[in-house]
């Protein structure tokens, strides 16, 4: 292709991201967008195509980016390259969002029509906003009765500030307004700029292994051309590779001779672990590399950690094989080996929050097999001991001894929550009991309101969202980003079973909330623990001084007594559901204890905690 080709086929490219709310319809959206431009025929269209992975199908939601080429017929006449670049929707994955919008030009954003614009829709509106994208307001599901056109377009006027004039009304569902969105791709997404004569600068916005290939970097090409064969530089890790393979999405990976300037595809390059094409790295050409990287590189990094057990201890190398394999495919996850005295040989995780923390867990059991024992999450705090040390911390049972601490700082979030007037009194409550700051308050329209608050991120990973769910029946909707460390009166409490302290049941607290939160663990743990064949005192301590206690009676338990005469089948069936129930027990000295226990600090409700 000469020069001048290649410069009227970059005129004719569009790439555009969609920014939704979980459940406002990206999905299905994006697959009548597939279909419209038969990209995927109607008979091959599986429910939901940009969704790949089994579990996310399964959750809803989009965890993994992924893009796809569509070819356009316009009204023109011209034929168009599409790319659909697909953002995940969860706060979790925030900086891939960031990522992939910098790949785009345009953005669809899609708004509920009975339900309006969302705390995360907002956030991630404002980066499109900052990577300055033309963003295409959508209102979808106008086929629903209680469809609120009008209402929602002032709503984005007010709060984002966007023209609505030309809001595009549409149903996913049956396909009103699909033709319409696409023109209006075509008239209003710029083309890409950059000049198929400069040095390759192309950003790494997803990475993910194939066991086959080695590592599948999706990039948007912003300056010059790739080839395969031609010698590769990451610029952030300074890695060098010589490409293997360069193609795009539609949406299954297909070869192509060349990406070109305003390309957004894939590159191989038998690359072995993810974590040497970071998300937000630029590859360059290793002899003719470009002057700098492109802006806006950060590593991500793990804000919540817990400890992850076998079951079975035997399991050990295959959870650490597991862990090795899935970190190939996830440069945000990380892990070290570490020992409990309760829980055995396990390891110390890392994740970027708590939704990717479920993720990754549900992941060792489903495609590894392996039961795991999970503590509960925390977060990294800077101690700051009295000889002017400073630690991070990121195992509560690493805590050193109060006498030794001067200091403990714990991270902050600022967190947006979006909620219709009736419950402005119950979503503050909860920020309030949670040791959040107010900051602001403001009206979306006559009905709903966003409130600011000041949050520990600790407060957020516990039942924070869930409390916020079931106070404002399923309204209010949440997004927070990091905003740094503050000094808190934070302590560590003990938890003893039988008298013997249980490292992995540990837990940093606000030493206000100590006795509240000690009474209700020890309490909870009364309940999830079954009875032994002896009493058994369960304390939660501050130091030396126990501030709360319960006690486990003794029962003698013999299930098979309940069996009269010989009904071996019965026996047996008895036997194995006792059996299915001590799968997921550990003995902690001479208690058994079930795995909920381990996660009991999350699982109090706000009553008992306030009460
Ligand atoms: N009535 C109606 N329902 C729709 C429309 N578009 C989507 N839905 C339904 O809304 C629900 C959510 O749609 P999805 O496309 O899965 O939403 P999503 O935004 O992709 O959600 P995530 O993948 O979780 O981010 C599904 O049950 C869809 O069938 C529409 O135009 N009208």
């Amino acid at each position: 292709m000469s020069s001048e080709d290649k410069h009227q086929r970059q005129e004719r490219i569009r790439n555009f991201a969609i920014i939704a709310h979980i459940d406002h319809g990206k999905s299905t959206l994006a697959d009548r967008i597939l279909e419209h431009t038969k990209t995927v025929s109607e008979r091959d269209l599986q429910e939901q195509t940009l969704d790949a992975m089994d579990l996310e199908r399964e959750r809803g939601i989009t965890i993994k980016l992924n893009s796809a080429q569509l070819k356009y017929e316009a009204a023109d006449g011209e034929e168009y390259t599409f790319h659909l670049i697909d953002t995940p929707g969860h706060v979790d994955f925030s900086y891939e969002v960031s990522r992939s919008l910098a790949a785009c030009e345009g953005a669809l954003l899609i708004v509920d029509a009975s339900q309006g614009i969302e705390a995360q829709t907002l956030a991630n509106v404002f980066l499109a906003l900052e990577h300055d994208l033309e963003i295409i307001p959508v209102i979808n599901k106008i086929d629903l009765p209680s469809a609120e056109p009008e209402r929602i377009k002032k709503e984005i006027e007010d709060v984002i500030g966007l023209d609505t004039s030309e809001t595009i009304l549409a149903s996913a569902k049956d396909g009103t307004g699909t033709e319409e969105i696409l023109e209006h791709i075509v008239k209003r997404v710029p083309a890409p700029q950059g000049n198929v004569n400069e040095p390759l600068e192309a950003l790494i916005f997803d990475s993910l292994y194939d066991s086959y290939r080695g590592v599948i970097a999706y990039v948007r090409i912003v300056q010059g051309t790739i080839k395969k064969g031609e010698k590769i530089r990451m610029m952030q890790t300074e890695k060098e590779f010589e490409v293997s393979e360069v193609g795009v999405f539609k949406p299954n990976p297909v070869s192509a001779d060349e990406l070109s300037v305003g390309d957004v595809g894939f590159i191989t390059a038998s690359i072995k672990n993810v974590g040497d094409s970071r998300v937000g790295d630029t590859v360059t050409h290793a002899n003719a590399p470009a002057p700098a990287p492109l802006p806006g590189y950060q590593r991500m990094k793990p804000m919540v950690f817990c400890g992850v057990y076998p079951v079975d201890p035997n399991q050990y190398t295959g959870l650490r094989d597991a862990l090795e394999r899935l970190e190939l495919n996830d440069s945000s996850l990380e892990f070290e080996a570490e020992v409990s005295q309760a829980l055995g040989f396990g390891f110390r995780c890392g994740f970027l929050g708590l939704l990717h923390m479920e993720i990754i867990q549900e992941r060792i059991e489903r495609e590894y097999g392996i039961e795991l024992i999970t503590t509960a999450p925390s977060v990294i705090y800077n101690v700051y001991l009295n000889d002017g040390e400073v630690i991070e911390i990121h195992n509560p049972s690493n805590m050193p001894d109060q006498q030794q601490v001067m200091a403990v700082e714990e991270p902050f979030v600022k967190a947006n929550v979006m909620v219709p007037n009736d419950f402005v009194g119950p979503v503050m409550e909860i920020c309030q009991a949670k040791r959040g700051e107010f900051q602001d308050m403001k009206y979306l329209d006559e009905n709903r309101v966003n409130i600011v608050y000041d949050l520990p991120l600790t407060e957020i990973v516990y039942d924070f969202f869930d409390q916020l769910k079931s106070n404002t029946r399923g309204y209010a909707s949440f997004d927070y980003e990091l905003m740094g460390y503050k000094e808190s009166k934070l302590v560590k409490m003990d938890i003893l079973l039988n008298g013997e302290q249980v490292d992995a049941l540990s837990v940093i607290v606000h030493r206000d909330m100590a006795y509240y939160r000690g009474k209700a663990i020890v309490e909870k743990l009364k309940e999830l623990i079954p009875r032994q064949q002896f009493e058994v005192p369960v304390q939660a301590s501050i130091g030396n001084k126990v501030i709360a206690r319960s006690t486990i009676k003794a029962i003698r338990k013999n299930v098979l007594s309940k069996c009269y005469g010989g009904d071996v089948s019965r026996k047996r069936k008895l036997l194995e559901k006792q059996k299915e129930g001590k799968r997921r027990m550990k003995n902690v000295g001479k208690v058994e204890v079930p795995q909920e226990a381990f996660m009991s600090v999350l699982q109090m409700d706000a009553n008992k905690e306030d009460s």
